[in-house]
């Protein structure tokens, strides 16, 4: 099974991106990330590909006139580097149908809730103010509707009486850090596919909220 060739988008921070570039460095991940765009200059994700030797692209979505405009060039720009996959990690952006289709099967999304619940942003002041007790962070196949696609992974996060935002989601990231390296490792080895509207693991099909990573 030859290395899988990842590009990981980002916008911020890049922790997720840090994951996954150690887990590739650790063998765990059959594969290399060969690029790192961001559609923020000041990401502190393009710091730490450049200290890991990884070409780094930056596409400003300011230099477009339209959301259309800005996927077809970020497409175009992802094709040049012939990945297997396509990692959003805090990657901002709403995407368009047309480059969704375009790598739909092979973009992988990880969102800090438990899908179907919270989708979009803001989501662990808005668990803390639904008074939930638990909060999570799920991966997923990136479709169309927005966090809508099949999830692969779950991971569940308590949430405490004293949490803040903040607080919660320093816990959801130690989460995250397990589970995406995991959900991108399993896609590197072949095991996980996506049909038309459910995720597949070993041939068997996911139910419709993926599997639970142990909380
Ligand atoms: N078509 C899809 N695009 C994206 C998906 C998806 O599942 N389908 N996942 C998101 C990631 N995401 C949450 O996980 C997310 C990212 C961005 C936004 C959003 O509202 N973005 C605004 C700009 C916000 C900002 O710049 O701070 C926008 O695009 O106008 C919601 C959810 C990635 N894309
Ligand atoms: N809706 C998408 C979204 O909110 N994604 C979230 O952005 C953060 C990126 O952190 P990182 O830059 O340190 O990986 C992560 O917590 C991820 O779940």
């Amino acid at each position: 099974m030859s290395a899988s060739r990842i590009v990981v988008l980002i916008s911020g921070s890049g922790s997720n991106l840090q994951a996954i570039m150690d887990a590739c460095q650790s063998k765990q991940i059959g594969g290399e990330v060969v690029s790192v765009i961001s559609n923020k200059a000041d990401a502190y994700g393009l710091t730490r590909a450049e200290n890991a030797g990884i070409e780094t692209c930056v596409l400003s979505h300011k230099d477009f006139s339209s959301r259309e405009d800005y996927d077809a060039q970020l497409a175009q720009l992802i094709d040049s580097f012939d990945p297997d996959l396509v990692v959003l990690a805090g990657f901002m952006r709403i995407l368009t149908p047309s480059l969704v289709q375009k790598f739909k099967g092979k973009m992988l999304n990880i969102h800090p809730s438990l899908l179907p619940k919270y989708q979009g942003l803001n989501t662990h002041q808005r668990a803390i103010d639904a008074k939930d007790d638990v909060h999570g962070v799920s991966v997923h196949f990136v479709t169309e509707e927005l966090d809508g696609g099949p999830v692969v992974l779950q991971a569940k996060v308590p949430i405490l009486a004293d949490d803040t935002a903040d607080s919660l989601a320093q816990r959801v990231h130690e989460q995250e850090h397990i589970i995406y390296p995991l959900a991108v490792q399993w896609f590197s080895e072949q095991r996980l596919t996506m049909e038309a509207d459910y995720a597949v693991f070993d041939n068997q099909p996911l139910p419709p909220q993926g599997a639970h990573y142990p909380e």
